[in-house]
């Protein structure tokens, strides 16, 4: 079984959020499950930099303009990259400038990936045809159109949706230069609203639709979470599904992680207080305080609730937690978090920036990881939580609603409970769910028997990666 993905970021080369991490890990998972997987990545400087013994496959035209494929291995992967410089080659990051303003042509940019996904698909490497290309978020969306635009054969396609946030809306003018037929803008084609619609064409187009959580893909059924393509997502849901993701447990692991000044495990934890004390010392966080150590690493965008997080923080720290917090994102959200930090910095650390490092480290020295979602399709950090023995207080929804259970008294008396959780996604029940944190610290037995159960919790890819396979053999058989 061959897949090809398609993606616009993979660890270790380019990160912007969760993705990353799926598309980096998934493919290792997979080849135990016996698929041979390549992915197919934009020619960022750090791709092209990685690629070993790479051959170039030959010249493709784009609607981005003359590009080559080249294949190689780069960090454990079999990559295709889309080398075509004036389009990939570019300082600031995979969407936008270094002052955070989009790319004016992020339309062609990613028609030209999905183009050459479709040209891969449809045999331009003669030696590996796929037996189904696996697309993942917008950035990939055009290439089921594209297949849809051509005669001769092709392969399944399965589209995987991330995030229904970001669907790649462009004007009607980029259609002609896209190559996309007319025919197509319609409510049934690519057409989402009078615009151009990546991720709509894609939903339309795809043979197989999945999403990250089994929650998310009911809620995306939904007015309230579909972002308006839940009536389309309705019409095609006996092809819609949600496969749960994983972590990549050999990169995120307290036993061997890099990052962490000792190794620790659910039966030894000293490592853990060693962590502790190096984050502190890291953070300039006040020691010896009464109550938990809470995290956030985190995208700082509606999405993800940390207003409401801002506002109870003072209640929280009232009770003797701390907040360290890394992530970048709103400017106001920066600025608010910020100033907590300046008017308490003993209990109060706030990091700016994106650092893999210091998230492991978080992760390791924190008590908990605060993931107030308003939406989350499946969310990683919570994961990562689960395995550092940082316990996760997770609004209830998506993902998150899938992965932690709940430390009400029933699950603690039957010892199930891994985490918080907490509903509706208001800052009063978050308020609640932190005032339940603090109550679980202060009972040290229940809390170290929480923490052991999160640590030994399956977080890895084994069962989803199975899962996947089911679904391409039902679609290559
Ligand atoms: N400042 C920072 N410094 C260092 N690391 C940082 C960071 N900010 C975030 N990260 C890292 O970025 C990743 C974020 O992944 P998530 O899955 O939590 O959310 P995201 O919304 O990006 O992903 C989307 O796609 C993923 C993958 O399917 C879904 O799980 C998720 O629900 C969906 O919203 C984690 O690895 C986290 O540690």
């Amino acid at each position: 079984m061959r897949v090809l993905f398609a993606a616009s970021e993979c660890v270790p080369f380019v990160k912007t959020g969760g993705l990353a991490d799926v598309v980096g890990a998934l493919p290792a998972a997979l080849a135990a499950e016996g698929v041979e997987v390549r992915v197919l990545l934009p020619g960022y400087g750090p791709v092209m930099a990685a690629l070993e013994g790479a051959a170039t496959l030959g010249p493709i035209e784009t609607p981005g303009g003359p590009a080559r494929l080249v294949v190689g291995r780069a960090a454990g992967l079999d990559v295709v990259a889309l080398d075509a410089p004036a389009l990939f080659d570019r300082p600031g990051g995979p969407y936008s400038d270094t002052a955070g303003r989009d790319w004016p042509d992020n339309h062609l940019r990613f028609a030209a990936l999905s183009h050459a996904a479709a040209a891969l698909a449809q045999g331009a490497d003669r030696d590996w045809r796929p037996d189904v290309l696996h697309l993942h978020d917008w950035q990939t969306g055009l290439a089921p159109v594209y297949l849809h635009q051509r005669t001769g054969p092709r392969p399944a396609t399965v589209l995987t949706i991330h995030n229904v946030a970001f669907q790649g809306l462009f004007p009607a003018s980029v259609i002609g230069p896209l190559g996309l037929d007319r025919s197509g803008f319609a409510q049934d084609g690519y057409e989402f609203w009078g615009k151009v619609g990546f991720l709509k064409g894609a939903l339309v187009h795809a043979d197989r639709i999945t999403t990250v959580s089994p929650t998310y893909a009911r809620e995306l059924m939904t007015p309230e979470f579909g972002m308006g393509l839940d009536g389309l997502l309705r019409h095609r849901r006996t092809v819609v599904s949600g496969i749960l993701n994983g972590i990549d447990t050999r990169a995120w692991d307290p036993e061997t992680d890099p990052a962490l000044p000792r190794p620790y495990s659910a039966r030894a934890m000293a490592g853990k207080a060693a962590a502790r004390r190096a984050l502190e010392r890291r953070l300039g966080l006040a020691a010896g305080m009464p109550g938990p150590l809470l995290a956030v690493v985190s995208r700082l965008t509606e999405q993800k609730g940390l207003d409401l997080l801002a506002e109870v923080l003072p209640r929280f720290l009232a009770r003797g937690g701390r907040l360290a917090l890394l992530g970048t994102g709103a400017t106001g959200l920066e600025a608010a978090f910020r100033a907590q930090a300046e008017a308490d910095p003993d209990r109060v650390a706030v990091v700016i920036g994106f650092d893999e490092a210091l998230a492991h480290l978080i992760f390791g020295g924190a008590d908990a990881i605060c993931i107030p979602s308003r939406f989350e399709p499946c969310g990683l950090t919570q994961l990562y939580g689960l395995r550092y023995g940082c316990l996760p207080v997770v609004a209830r929804t998506g993902g998150l609603a899938d992965t932690v259970i709940d430390a009400n008294p029933a699950a603690l008396a039957t010892g199930v409970a891994t985490g918080i959780q907490f509903a509706p996604v208001t800052a009063a029940a978050l308020g609640d769910a932190l005032d339940r944190l603090c109550d679980l610290w202060a009972d040290r037995p229940a809390w170290r028997r929480t923490m052991r159960r999160a640590m030994g919790q399956p977080v890895g890819w084994e069962v989803s990666a199975a899962a996947y396979r089911a679904l391409y053999d039902g679609l290559a058989g």
